[in-house]
C-alpha cells in the first residue's frame, strides 16, 4: 500500500487527524477499502445504497436516468451529506468519513467535464494534488510532471485547459486526480463528453489506469459498455436502491430487472419453473428451455435468436412458437430490430434482406420461434 505524506504537523484538530489517518491507509479499524450505507433523502427521492469495495476494485454504479448515482457519488465525495439519523454509514480504510469536509478525504473525483483550472497549466493542475497535501512547490511539480509524462502528456504540460482537446483535458483531470494519491477514485461520467473516437482512446488509458490502481475506484456510468469494459464488479442502482450487483458478465448473462436486460440486449420474462418449462406470469405462454429448474425464475434470449415466418412453420413443434404482431421497426446498419407484441412481447434482430422478405410493417402479422438451446434459464 502507498503511504502518503502526512499533513501538516502542526494540525491537531480531530478532522485532520482523522484525514491523516485515512491517507495513510489501514489506519482506522484495520479494515481496508470502501464500506458505505448511503442514505440521502432529497425531498421525495430517497437513496439508500449499500456500497463496499476491497482496494484495488473497480466498482460501476449503473443506471438510468434520476436513479441517484450522481447523489451517491456526491455522497462519497462528501458534496452531498448522508441524512442524518437515517442509518448510514462511510468508513474509508476504517475511518469514518461522514463528517470530514470533502477538502480534507482523501477521495480524487474526476468529472464528466474535467473541472480543470481554467488560468492553470495542465502541469499546475496535477501539481495542485501534492501541494495540497503539502509538499514543496517544486516537489509538486516534479511528481505532476511524473504523472503527466505517465499518461503521454509531456508535450503539453505547459498548456492551459483551454489548448487542450477534449480526450487531453480528461486524461489532465485524470492526472490531476491520481496525484492527490487518493484512497477514493470517484469517476462521474469521465467518458460522456467525448467524441467517439477519443472516447476509444481515453478509454483505453483509464482501463490501463485502473488496473494498475491500488485502492477504491467507483465509476458512474450510464453506459453498459464503459462499465463492462472498466468495472470489476457492477452495482445497478434504480429509483434509488440496489436492485443488481455481481461482475459484468454474471449481469449480462442474468438480467434481474427489464432495465438491465435492454441494457445487455435480451428479452427477459419471469415466471414459474417446471422441468424444462418457465410458464410466464400474468397468463403469458411458457418457454422451454435446456436448463431444468422448479420455482421462480427468469428466461432471457437475445433478440438474435428469434427467426420470424410469415406463416406458421410447417411441422414445427409447439415449442418456443408465438403468433405476435409487428408493432415497431428500428434500423442499425445492415440489421432491423423488430418490436412485437401478442402471445408473447419479443425484440427480434434480422437481417434487412429478410425483413424485406417477410415484408414487415407494422400491423404484421409474424410466428416467432426461438430454439431452448437458445435461451437461458435461471432461478428468480
Ligand atoms: N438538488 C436536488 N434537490 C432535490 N432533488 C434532487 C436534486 N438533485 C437531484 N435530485 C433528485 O434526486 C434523484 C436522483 O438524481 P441523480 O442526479 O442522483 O440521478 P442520476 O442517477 O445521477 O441521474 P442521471 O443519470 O440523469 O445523472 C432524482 O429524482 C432527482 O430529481
Amino acid at each position: 500500500m502507498r503511504k502518503t505524506e502526512r499533513q501538516g504537523e502542526a494540525e491537531t484538530d480531530g478532522f485532520a487527524e482523522e484525514t491523516a489517518r485515512a491517507c495513510e491507509g489501514g489506519a482506522g479499524d484495520g479494515s481496508e477499502g470502501l464500506d458505505a450505507r448511503l442514505v440521502v433523502v432529497r425531498g421525495s427521492f430517497r437513496l439508500d445504497v449499500t456500497l463496499t469495495a476491497r482496494p484495488g476494485e473497480v466498482v460501476a454504479l449503473l443506471g438510468p436516468n434520476g436513479a441517484g448515482k450522481t447523489t451517491a457519488l456526491r455522497a462519497l465525495a462528501g458534496l452531498a451529506p448522508l441524512s442524518p439519523g437515517a442509518g448510514g454509514r462511510l468508513r474509508l480504510d476504517g475511518v469514518p468519513l461522514e463528517r470530514m469536509p470533502p477538502e480534507s478525504r482523501p477521495v480524487g473525483v474526476v468529472f464528466q467535464d474535467y473541472l480543470l483550472f481554467p488560468h492553470l497549466t495542465a502541469l499546475d493542475n496535477v501539481a495542485f494534488g501534492p501541494r495540497c497535501r503539502g509538499a514543496s512547490r517544486s516537489e509538486a511539480r516534479a511528481e505532476a510532471a511524473e504523472w503527466l509524462a505517465r499518461l503521454g502528456l509531456a508535450e503539453h504540460a505547459g498548456a492551459r485547459p483551454r489548448r487542450l482537446s477534449g480526450g487531453q483535458a480528461q486524461r489532465v483531470a485524470l492526472a490531476r486526480a491520481l496525484a492527490t494519491r487518493p484512497r477514493l477514485l470517484l469517476l462521474d461520467e469521465p467518458l460522456a463528453a467525448l467524441d467517439a473516437r477519443t472516447r476509444l482512446e481515453v478509454r483505453a488509458e483509464l482501463r490501463r489506469r485502473l488496473a494498475e490502481f491500488e485502492a477504491v475506484a467507483v465509476l458512474v456510468t450510464h453506459d453498459p459498455l464503459d462499465a463492462m469494459v472498466l468495472a470489476d464488479r457492477l452495482v445497478v442502482v434504480e429509483d434509488g436502491r440496489v436492485v443488481q450487483e455481481g461482475p459484468p458478465a454474471d449481469i449480462a448473462r442474468r438480467p434481474r430487472t427489464d432495465y438491465i436486460a435492454r441494457l445487455v440486449g435480451l428479452n427477459l420474462y419471469r415466471g414459474e419453473a417446471e422441468g424444462h418449462t418457465v410458464r410466464l406470469l400474468g397468463g403469458g405462454p411458457s418457454i422451454t428451455t435446456t436448463e431444468e429448474l422448479s420455482g421462480p425464475a427468469f428466461v432471457a434470449f437475445p433478440p438474435g435468436a428469434v427467426t420470424l415466418h410469415s406463416e406458421r412453420p410447417v411441422g414445427a413443434s409447439a415449442r418456443n412458437l408465438w403468433r405476435c404482431e409487428v408493432t415497431g421497426l428500428e434500423t442499425h446498419a445492415d440489421q432491423v430490430r423488430a418490436d412485437l407484441t401478442g402471445e408473447l412481447r419479443v425484440l427480434a434482430d434480422l437481417t434487412t434482406l429478410s425483413a424485406a422478405q417477410l415484408d414487415l410493417r407494422p400491423g404484421v402479422t409474424v410466428w416467432a420461434t426461438v430454439k431452448a438451446t437458445q435461451t437461458h434459464a435461471y432461478p428468480g
